[in-house]
């Protein structure tokens, strides 16, 4: 297969894949996590940034990089369906370890005014994550998706009647102005993001607390989600997320991911699985890790 990105690890070590270009927030949680390894597990690591949140997840697959970071969950605006759909689909990936990054959105411009803003670009979940401060400030403008909250910024300097929502971190490195700063609805705001590798690959590198796993049912009848989700209760085994996907096979079939708060190893996880598979159709673990919270 042609390669699309230069193949980093010979020369620099472990290669880690986000989504680019340089300043998305998930350039800085894998930033985060590059330092991580240098300093806890002496591992040296190079960042190399993909179009797309799909093709980091492919350059995995592909070996073009060791591991991918890539966003799961934001606290505002829920699942970024992408990153669950291909962990669905790609089969030989596995999650090693997640992250918790706080997201703190900036109005990016050359404008002089919001007056003069007709046009804002961002990723859909940064759009979204900022709708409320969008119809108040800014009710008339037009909200375009880009791939990353990066991804127009370069355009900005020549297009002064657009603005870029992003970090006031890629605001600096682009060395644009920032109009505005704290505009996400929430102040709380985090995204989880996910860091995946190869599952035949290298072991998680913490002692794992959770297990995220995904399942569909035999069939679309009375009870099959609830027998699934009673095996957890009666084991005492605590869910800290549920979430349900389309199966894309029909309307209304879905699949269920769940995040489940012990070790896959775990002898109460080990009796869970195995009674897990006696009420599911397809049962698919995504991988077993601990969280990391990162400080900004
Ligand atoms: O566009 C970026 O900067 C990203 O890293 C993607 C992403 C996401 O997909 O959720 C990451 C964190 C924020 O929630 C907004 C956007």
């Amino acid at each position: 297969m042609a390669k699309s990105q230069p193949d980093q690890r010979d020369a620099t070590g472990t290669a880690i894949a986000h989504l680019g270009p340089p300043g998305t927030y998930s350039e800085q949680a894998a930033f985060f996590y590059l330092n991580w390894l240098k300093s806890n597990e002496e591992i040296e690591a190079t960042l190399s940034p993909y179009p797309t949140i799909a093709k980091s997840l492919q350059a995995v697959i592909t070996q073009q990089a060791d591991i991918a970071v890539v966003p799961v969950e934001n606290s505002i605006e829920g699942s970024v369906s992408m990153t669950m759909d291909s962990l669905w689909q790609l089969d030989s990936l596995r999650i090693k370890q997640a992250l918790v990054l706080p997201i703190n959105h900036a109005l990016i411009s050359c404008a002089n005014s919001l007056d003069n803003i007709e046009t804002v670009y961002s990723h859909p979940q940064a759009l979204a994550q900022c709708q409320g401060w969008l119809a108040k400030f800014l009710p008339n403008a037009n909200l375009i998706s880009s791939n990353s909250t990066t991804e127009a910024l370069e355009q900005l300097p020549q297009a002064p009647t657009t603005a870029a929502i992003s970090s006031s971190r890629a605001g600096e490195l682009y060395n644009l102005p920032i109009l505005a700063s704290g505009i996400n609805d929430y102040p709380e705001n985090c995204t989880r993001f996910w860091v995946v590798g190869q599952a035949s690959k290298g072991e998680e590198l913490l002692t794992p607390t959770h297990t995220s796993l995904a399942f569909s049912v035999p069939a679309n009848v009375p009870g099959a989600l609830v027998k699934a989700l009673e095996v957890f209760a009666h084991l005492g085994i605590n869910l800290s997320r549920i979430e349900s996907r389309p199966t894309k096979r029909s309307l209304g079939e879905y699949l269920f991911f769940l995040d489940v708060e012990a070790a896959v190893n775990s002898p109460l996880m080990e009796s869970a699985l195995a009674e897990l598979n006696t009420c599911t159709e397809v049962l698919k673990i995504f991988g077993s890790y601990s969280v990391l919270t990162i400080s900004t």
